[in-house]
């Protein structure tokens, strides 16, 4: 169900089907398993729909000296481009939460990178789910166009 919060939101996904809605909320759920959160136990899966129609898994992955930590975004989106993937059609991220965590800011820049219009669901543990755009939580961005680049 979407969940109602006092933002704008989109309460619609249709930029996906409807079972690839579902695959991509509980494989991002599922990715929560695969956290290393001993430090804060605040576990966060996250996934990635490519644009050729694959799921990539991320979790974070804390670490002893605690700035060394990744998020479960970055995890994500590190390993899809690690397995050859640029393009991505959305990104769902899980907590164990009632309600539902955004993206901190690092991971919002590096989202950017390769989806700057990126629809991104924020998924609770019980499968409410909110949706904003890349650029909604990341207005005025400063990206690769910027510096003459074209990333593809
Ligand atoms: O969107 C978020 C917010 C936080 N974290 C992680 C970082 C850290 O391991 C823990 C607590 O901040 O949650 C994520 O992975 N994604
Ligand atoms: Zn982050």
């Amino acid at each position: 169900m979407p969940l109602e919060l006092k933002v704008p939101v989109h309460t619609d996904h249709n930029e996906l089907s409807e079972s690839s809605f579902d695959a991509l909320k509980q494989q991002s759920l599922d990715a929560r398993n695969l956290s290393y959160s001993p430090y804060s136990n605040f576990r966060v899966g996250a996934c990635l729909l490519t644009e050729s129609g694959q799921y990539i898994q991320g979790a974070n992955v804390e670490n002893a000296s605690y700035g060394a930590t990744i998020c479960a975004e970055r995890s994500a989106i590190t390993r899809a481009i690690m397995m050859g993937h640029r393009k991505f059609k959305a990104l769902a991220i899980s907590t164990d939460l009632t309600t539902v965590a955004s993206p901190c800011g690092i991971c919002r820049q590096f989202i950017r990178e390769f989806g700057p219009e990126l629809p991104i669901y924020m998924v609770t543990d019980g499968g409410e789910w909110v949706k904003m755009y890349l650029n909604e939580l990341l207005p005025l961005s400063f990206g690769p166009e910027d510096l003459g680049k074209h990333t593809g």
